[in-house]
């Protein structure tokens, strides 16, 4: 008898999203064991998985904005040695360092990547795969598009990871979507175990991730994060009330690499122990007092000669400072300092691993319009650019199926891989599938009143 091909695919079409962050306080201190404060960012990356007929045993990655399309066949993936007892991992696994076998393993599948950028990226992607798949996982396509800088210090990487994580897992059948009436315990259960294999995947790319990145990704709006013991799981606050603190975004545009910067930051611990043991401590009394401010009740971002406010502002400076000195800024993130001192608008940090990448600067709450236009002017010619973004928005979400109603007539629209990567620019990725338009459903956020999901 002829054995009859299967066409149907397994599961539609679906897509997943997380955000951007910004590390508020804290940033490379909290590799280091110190404490942190950040929040999610509007700036999204979204994941379009399209699931194959039964018979395709193939795997494609597009992710076009670093120039990833490959294709793999399942059959010859490394499964024997990712299945074998003693390194086979599961979905509620939490996993705080990399195989280096699984590792090694992975490499002959990753030979045609020249740049780290691209090697790393598709290193998450297959590492998650063979981890939380079998060797009779379907084949699937799976294309990335994004809305956050890359390698700009807002975590494109953990948004990335975080939706790999969701995807996978979704597949799998190891996650549920989330539904009306689902019990806030699954939601935190589910939200852990994505964050877990979201850290797995930072590991890829940073090599040495504190994991503030991606818990702010999976759970949303905002967070007081610090990791004192890396064999444990780390202490994580969820800001509820987090406010909406008036801020500019700039990107210097100079590119720069985290795994780098972190790999700088632990030579200067190490050839100068003791000054930069200081410089560490002084950051994490920043982030502390910071978040004592943040979270006090009388507390208020728009009030004029709010006295919390002003020590908010010289914290952000101090904070800088502190980075300035542990060697991570830059002479254009520098530059923008001068620029928002000169323009007299409010305190400036860089944010993320620095190097380039973004600052941001808290803005007084008397701040005039025409002094933000000429400064905003003034940056735009010296060829910074400024992001239109709100804090403390949702963490990960779906959209399953992928279908999407624009209301223009046209009816249902399924979102195929060609029309996820036809969208030009983040407007067109927005409108195509952006997390403000219908059809997204979210895992809510981190409650800490239900459990500590990272404990
Ligand atoms: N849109 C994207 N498509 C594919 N890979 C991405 C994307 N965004 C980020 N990445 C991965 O994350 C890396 C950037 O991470 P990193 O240097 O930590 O910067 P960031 O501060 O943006 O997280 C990229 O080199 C790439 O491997
Ligand atoms: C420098 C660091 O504190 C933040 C890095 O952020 P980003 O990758 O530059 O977005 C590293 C980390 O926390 O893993």
């Amino acid at each position: 008898m002829r054995h009859r091909k299967s066409t149907v695919s397994q599961l539609p079409p679906f897509l997943v999203s997380a955000p951007a962050k910004l590390i508020v306080f804290g940033e490379h201190a909290v590799v280091h064991k110190k404490a942190s404060i950040a929040a999610a960012l509007s700036l999204r990356s979204y994941l379009l998985v399209t699931p194959l007929p039964k018979h395709i045993r193939t795997i494609t990655l597009k992710f076009p904005d670093i120039g990833i399309d490959q294709t793999w066949n399942i059959d010859d993936l490394p499964w024997d040695i990712f299945q074998r007892t003693d390194k086979k991992q599961f979905y509620f696994n939490s996993i705080q360092q990399l195989d280096s076998d699984l590792e090694e393993a992975l490499e002959p599948h990753l030979f045609m990547f020249r740049d780290d950028k691209t090697k790393k990226a598709a290193k998450a992607f297959l590492y998650l795969y063979l981890s939380l798949g079998d060797k009779h996982s379907c084949g699937a396509v799976y294309s990335l598009r994004s809305t956050i800088p890359i390698g700009a210090g807002l975590g494109s990487s953990a948004s990335v990871s975080v939706c790999l994580s969701t995807a996978l897992q979704l597949q799998m059948g190891t996650l549920a979507t989330p539904f009306n009436g689902m019990k806030p315990h699954e939601t935190q259960l589910q939200l852990k175990r994505i964050n877990n294999w979201a850290f797995v995947g930072e590991m890829c790319i940073h090599n040495f991730p504190s994991g503030v990145d991606n818990t702010v990704a999976t759970g949303g709006k905002a967070v007081y994060f610090k990791r004192p013991n890396y064999q444990k799981p780390p202490q994580v606050k969820f800001l509820k009330n987090f406010p909406e603190l008036p801020l500019l975004l700039v990107n210097t545009r100079q590119s720069r690499a985290t795994s780098k910067l972190v790999a700088s930051v632990s030579k200067l611990i190490e050839s100068h122990e003791v000054i930069a043991g200081h410089l560490l401590d002084a950051i994490d009394k920043v982030s502390e007092e910071a978040n004592e401010i943040i979270t006090s009740e009388d507390f208020s971002p728009t009030q004029n000669n709010n006295p919390e406010f002003k020590r908010l502002l010289e914290l952000v400076r101090i904070n800088h400072g502190l980075l300035v000195s542990l060697g991570v800024s830059h002479p254009k993130l520098e530059r923008i300092r001068e620029l928002t001192d000169i323009y007299d608008v409010g305190a400036t940090k860089l944010t993320g691993a620095g190097g380039g990448g973004c600052s941001f600067t808290l803005l007084k709450p008397n701040v005039k319009p025409a002094q933000m236009e000429a400064l905003e002017a003034r940056l735009a010619e010296e060829g910074f650019e400024k992001y239109e973004t709100t804090l403390g928005g949702h963490g990960v979400g779906v959209m399953w199926p992928a279908v999407r109603n624009f209301g223009d007539g046209r009816g249902d629209v399924e979102i195929t891989t060609e029309l996820h990567l036809s969208a030009k620019g983040f407007g067109e990725v927005e409108a195509l599938v952006g997390s403000t338009g219908p059809g997204w459903r979210y895992w809510s956020e981190w409650d800490p009143d239900v459990l500590n999901p990272l404990s």
